[in-house]
């Protein structure tokens, strides 16, 4: 066991709680056979799919957050079952966040607050998560997740498919260099004010190596030494009031990576800014984003839902809380997901038709 943090340091303002090594946790909890297969297929696909050599859709989907392990276990097995019937078509990862950025203060995830009580079990919050994406991984559905705590990867990475930087800390010089190094697609998403350009600018940073202060599986400090991440993208998210999903938001996107002589694919969220959080907004937003691909749009690679078993949110109260429903933004309930789900397979299929090369 490491001291996670030194409260000697900061002047004593902190208080330290002592969690397991990497290492520790790795040993616990080893990837099994079924995990790396399913880790390294996702990773695969994903980068055909980013780089236009799959001419399928990466479908992003799954809850805001994870808050209750049965419930994010349950929607796994259901999503698995959907993304086998829509694999022609669709490559789908499911969204396992379990650390998550606040505009100012909330709960902050799975993993560092599995209690959901402010407690910061932070050992508990490992093997939670932990446990359930190796769960998730075996049966076969790649995972993504948002990387916020540059501390993570250390635990979690080896299970991850497909990464996210958020708009929140796209412009930090800490996530860039944290993506520089890790062994899977990353998207980066547009800066929470809607700028495009710092998701491009996070995609060339990240793409350069990068040597800087970290730990290694044993928890001591080392220089670690990255060699750039070549499969970097944006994801358009919009910003409050200013959603960027629509065709001439794709071609400016397209414009400013052609200038930094960037490749033009990319992913929509079509929840955040793009929805205004408002999980049935998100549905005509996911069609919309459709109308562009089956129109022939190349340059639309994947698409982000936010969506769970029951539509919507609820407050945490003194009451049981409502099984799949998020905690988090709201999401598109199950039924709904389905539908769009379709609705995106037969949009990836008709672009297929519609830019087949003539014999
Ligand atoms: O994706 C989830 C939320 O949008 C993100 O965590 C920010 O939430 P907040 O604005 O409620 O803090
Ligand atoms: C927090 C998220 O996204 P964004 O960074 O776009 O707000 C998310 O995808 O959960």
């Amino acid at each position: 066991m490491a001291e996670a943090l030194s409260s000697a340091d900061i002047g004593g303002q902190c208080r330290t709680h002592s969690a397991s090594t990497p290492e520790e946790l790795l040993s616990a909890l080893p990837l099994t056979g079924d995990a790396v297969r399913s880790v390294s297929a996702g990773r695969r696909t994903a980068r055909r799919v980013l780089s236009g050599d799959d001419d399928r859709l990466l479908a992003v989907v799954g809850p805001c957050s994870i808050h209750d392990v049965n419930a994010g276990l349950a929607y796994a097995k259901s999503l698995r079952e959907l993304a086998g019937e829509l694999a022609e078509d669709l490559a789908v990862v499911m969204r396992v966040y379990v650390e998550k950025p606040r505009t100012t203060v909330g709960w902050t995830g799975l993993l560092a607050d599995p209690a959901l009580d402010g407690s910061l079990d932070l050992e508990r919050g490992l093997r939670t998560v932990r446990t359930l994406m190796l769960e998730i991984a075996e049966v076969g559905l790649p995972i993504a997740t948002e990387w916020l705590s540059p501390a993570a990867p250390a635990y979690l990475a080896d299970l991850i498919s497909w990464g996210a930087i958020g708009a929140r800390t796209v412009e930090s010089q800490v996530h860039r260099q944290l993506a520089s190094g890790l062994p899977m697609p990353v998207g980066m998403k547009n800066g929470s004010t809607g700028s495009v350009g710092v998701a491009v600018d996070a995609i060339r940073s990240a793409a350069a190596p990068h040597a800087y202060l970290g730990h290694d599986r044993e928890g001591g400090p080392v220089t670690l030494r990255t060699s750039g991440n070549p499969d970097c993208h944006v994801v358009l998210r919009g910003a409050a009031g200013r959603p960027n999903y629509r065709a001439a938001d794709v071609r400016e996107a397209a414009r400013l990576l052609s200038a930094a002589a960037l490749p033009t694919g990319l992913v929509i969220d079509a929840s955040h800014g793009n929805s205004g959080k408002d999980h049935e907004r998100q549905a005509l937003v996911a069609r919309e984003i459709g109308a562009q691909v089956a129109s022939g749009d190349t340059d639309i690679r994947g698409v982000m839902l936010e969506g769970f078993l029951i539509p919507g949110r609820q407050e945490l109260g003194p009451g049981e809380p409502v099984f799949g429903q998020s905690i988090t933004d709201s999401c598109m309930g199950w039924d709904t997901t389905v539908e769009v789900l379709h609705d995106l397979a037969a949009a990836a299929r008709r672009r297929r038709a519609v830019t087949a090369v003539a014999p």
